[in-house]
């Protein structure tokens, strides 16, 4: 079993107990549920630098980046360095992340906050909406065009953004509809964890143009920015580049300085 595999098999026990132990009336209670999302698409689509800066303490790629640091801290560095907007991976046991770090970063910040997490049922959309996320992740490698369907529609109901990653071509071509905001390239392959910016301009003119175009994981310098944005790309997610730092918000805005200048 890949890596991949062994996190969806975990996420479906964790839906299921959480929808055992918390149910779907309890999240709606929460304030957040009346709250306005701010797009993070349109948002990027006037940035000119177009950063979307993860907080990540581990993966399954590299295990320990980062778990010194206090996630409102990281949030408020980030949005003061000018990110537009801010990745918060909620998975537990591969990332050590939480849907309290959500909540905690939407306590400090305005900036959009994308629930970075392995999406596999409309609960977790809820949990996402309860929690102050504006945007979600979807997964094609994870999930059938059927399904992409409905949690896509289901978010956007809940007035949220919806990103959808891809890997290759076949995914892309499944995906495309149009509840999705922005299209994704995942330059990590997330079964061998191979790690390559070419996977984002292989797959750029395929993407059609009205979806903002989004290049994910192993951007560590300005010049693949630069590069990148020739192939029309308008977002980039950076995550260990700034996480591994000790203040990930004093390198975002070092790393925003020279891309602007
Ligand atoms: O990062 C991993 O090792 C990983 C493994 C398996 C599934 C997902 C994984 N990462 C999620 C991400 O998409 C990245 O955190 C994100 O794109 C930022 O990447 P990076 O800038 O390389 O930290």
């Amino acid at each position: 079993m890949n890596i991949l595999d062994k996190i969806i098999a975990d996420k479906r026990r964790e839906v299921e107990l959480k929808k055992s132990l918390i149910p779907v009336s309890q999240l709606e209670k929460s304030v957040l549920f009346e709250r306005t999302s701010i797009s993070l698409a349109e948002l990027l689509r006037k940035s000119d630098t177009g950063i979307i800066a993860e907080h990540k303490r581990r993966s399954p790629s590299k295990s320990v980046i980062n778990q010194d640091l206090n996630v409102q801290d990281v949030a408020k560095g980030y949005e003061e360095a000018g990110v537009s907007g801010m990745s918060v991976l909620t998975d537990g046991k591969y990332f050590g992340g939480s849907l309290e770090d959500l909540l905690y970063a939407r306590a400090s910040v305005e900036i959009p906050l994308l629930r970075k997490e392995f999406i596999i049922d409309e609960y977790q959309l809820l949990e996402a909406k309860a929690y102050g996320a504006d945007v979600i992740l979807l997964i094609a490698a994870v999930l059938d065009r059927k399904q992409i369907k409905t949690l896509s529609e289901f978010a956007k109901n809940l007035g949220l953004d919806v990103l959808l990653e891809v890997h290759n071509e076949e995914e892309l071509e499944k995906s495309i509809m149009s509840s999705l905001d922005m299209l994704g390239v995942n330059n990590r392959n997330l079964k061998t964890f191979e790690v390559s910016t070419d996977t984002s301009k292989e797959l750029s003119e395929k993407i059609p143009s009205d979806f903002v175009k989004v290049s994910e994981s192993g951007i560590s310098s300005v010049e693949v920015i630069k590069d990148l944005k020739n192939y029309g790309f308008e977002g980039f997610l950076i995550g260990e580049n700034f996480m591994k730092t000790e203040d990930p918000g004093a390198s975002a805005k070092e790393f925003i300085k020279k891309l602007k200048a």
